[in-house]
């Protein structure tokens, strides 16, 4: 099974997560398709039934929001009914922008893979590598 992992990450951190869902999916036996988000269009993954969205805490408790703003706020209108795992590293906050960003995908009509999404404070730990290896390997 395929798997896109999109996502947008300023200094490597979100990055950093992406690659250890993606060791997860392929321990599980499946195959991950990591991209950055400004080369994927938001149509064409809405084609997948599950799929791995990760964007870093930027502005105030936002996403970043040249690329994934946009790209969140179009996908919106297709996720129903979608499998989808949230995650992203954030530095001082209180996670705050990955609430409102399971708020909306939520009200979109996804279903969040794990409940909600996986934060890590900047480079994730060794707690958070593992949490996202095991959702990798859920989602296959
Ligand atoms: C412009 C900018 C705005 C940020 N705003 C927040 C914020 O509101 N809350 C927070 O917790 N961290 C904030 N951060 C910290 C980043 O979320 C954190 O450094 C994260 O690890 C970056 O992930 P990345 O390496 O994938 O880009 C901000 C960072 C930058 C550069």
């Amino acid at each position: 099974m395929s798997i896109s992992v999109v996502y947008w990450s300023g200094t490597g951190n979100t990055e950093a997560m992406a690659n250890a869902l993606a060791e997860g999916i392929r321990e599980a036996g499946g195959e991950a398709v990591l991209q950055t988000a400004d080369s994927v269009n938001a149509a064409e993954l809405a084609k997948e039934d599950t799929f791995a969205l990760g964007c870093p805490s930027m502005g105030a408790e936002e996403l970043e929001e040249s690329v994934m703003e946009p790209f969140v706020s179009e996908l919106e209108g297709m996720v129903q009914g979608k499998k989808i795992l949230l995650f992203g590293s954030y530095g001082w906050g209180d996670g705050e922008w990955m609430r409102n960003w399971e708020e909306r995908m939520k009200n979109a009509g996804a279903e969040l893979i794990t409940g909600e999404g996986i934060i890590a404070n900047e480079a994730p730990d060794t707690e958070a590598v593992e949490a996202l290896k095991a959702a990798g390997r859920a989602m296959v």
